[in-house]
């Protein structure tokens, strides 16, 4: 099976070959990254960061060719591709639904992991791998630092601290960046629902109670890059560290408004926006009142910079409206677009 997904970038049975200019080292001298996940945001963002660069091969494996909670063919795959750097963008994200599907939640986010550290330990790979800022339980009063205890509140959150776990058990030489709060300009997002909400309704309730920053996942995929490119260098220091937007914290609700407030300039209609608490709101998962990350470990080990939130979700919505360009608005925010 072979087809095209965008940028000319061949995908086939669910490897995606990055295309390499002339003058680069033969393909089989160049390092190569395993991306496992296809579909979802990170790997969509790690996508065109990592087509970028003639000197590596990056491969893309995911649903619906590999099934990661299939430990016998996620081995199989990895020992098959013996990558130099595995970077796992899969897991189960649906807070809510996780609830009621632990067993498929622990499958991805702590199984599946646990076989990608064992294997890389094996090949002698690294892995670099995303948590969440839902593994703590919100009560702090200042930003969650990488030393700080964890306390998931629910399911979603405790089977990615499984996970963490699970690779630092497994010996292999891996990163974890702790995330929070990511959204971009495709997947399954707060910034595209509220979009799409916007075009069903008239007011929206958000809630209010719940603290912490919005990451664009592009601005996530290029502090990957720059960690790949430290592991490839062999100049990494490996461990655990927080990475979210800058100039937090904000509200749910702080995000909604400043949403609503920037898309206006597109000429959108703008829904109004009620204050709601978590408890009226009556999620089935629970989630941390407070969960700002503590960035300033990966700032200092690998240089990584952050952008304010602000200027992060205007950069986004213009890369939505450029993608999307509508003849009258510049933002097509229709609901076939949006999902
Ligand atoms: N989204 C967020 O707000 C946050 C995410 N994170 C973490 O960041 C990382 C990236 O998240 P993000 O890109 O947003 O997540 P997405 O939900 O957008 O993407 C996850 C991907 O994993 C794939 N996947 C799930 N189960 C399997 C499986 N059994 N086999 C193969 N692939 C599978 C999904 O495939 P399919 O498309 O087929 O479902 C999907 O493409 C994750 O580790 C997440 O926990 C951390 C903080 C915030
Ligand atoms: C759609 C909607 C949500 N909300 C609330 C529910 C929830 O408390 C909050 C965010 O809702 P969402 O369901 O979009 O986001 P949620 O699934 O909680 O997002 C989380 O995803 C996982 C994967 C993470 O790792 C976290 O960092 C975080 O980003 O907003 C409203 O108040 N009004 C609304 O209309």
């Amino acid at each position: 099976m072979s087809r095209t997904i965008g940028g000319g970038e061949e995908f086939v049975t669910g490897v995606l070959r990055i295309p390499h200019g002339k003058g680069c080292p033969a393909v089989s001298e160049r390092p190569k990254i395993l991306v496992l996940g296809v579909q979802g945001q990170l790997a969509s963002a790690l996508r065109p960061l990592l087509a970028g660069q003639s000197d590596r091969r990056a491969i893309f494996l995911g649903r619906p060719e590999l099934d990661v909670a299939d430990s016998v063919r996620l081995r199989a795959e990895i020992l098959a591709h013996s990558p130099a750097v595995i970077v796992n963008a899969t897991a189960y994200t649906a807070v809510d639904r996780a609830e009621s599907e632990p067993a498929a939640a622990y499958a991805v986010n702590r199984d599946a992991v646990a076989v990608m550290g064992e294997t890389a330990e094996r090949l002698g790979a690294a892995v670099v791998h995303v948590s969440t800022d839902y593994v703590f339980d919100g009560r702090a009063t200042r930003p969650y630092r990488e030393s700080d205890i964890t306390n998931p509140q629910g399911v979603y959150g405790a089977s990615k601290l499984a996970g963490e776990e699970a690779l630092a058990a497994s010996c292999a030489r891996h990163v974890i960046l702790r995330t929070a709060w990511l959204y971009g300009a495709s997947g399954s997002n707060f910034l595209r629902t509220m979009l799409r909400l916007a075009n069903e309704r008239d007011s929206l309730a958000v809630v209010d109670d719940q603290q912490g920053c919005p990451t664009a996942v592009r601005e996530l995929a290029a502090a990957i890059g720059i960690i790949i490119e430290r592991i490839i260098g062999q100049d990494a220091a490996f461990g655990l560290y927080h990475f979210c937007g800058a100039g937090g914290p904000v509200t749910w609700f702080d995000f909604a408004s400043e949403i609503f407030c920037q898309t206006a300039g597109y000429g959108l209609p703008t829904p109004r926006l009620e204050r709601t608490t978590t408890a009226a709101f009556g999620a089935p998962a629970p989630r941390p009142a407070y969960s700002l990350l503590d960035c300033r470990r990966i700032e200092s080990v690998f240089g990584v910079t952050r952008n304010d939130w602000r200027e992060a979700l205007a950069t986004v919505l213009a890369e939505l409206a450029a993608a999307q360009a509508g003849p009258a608005t510049g933002l097509d925010i229709s609901k076939e677009t949006l999902g």
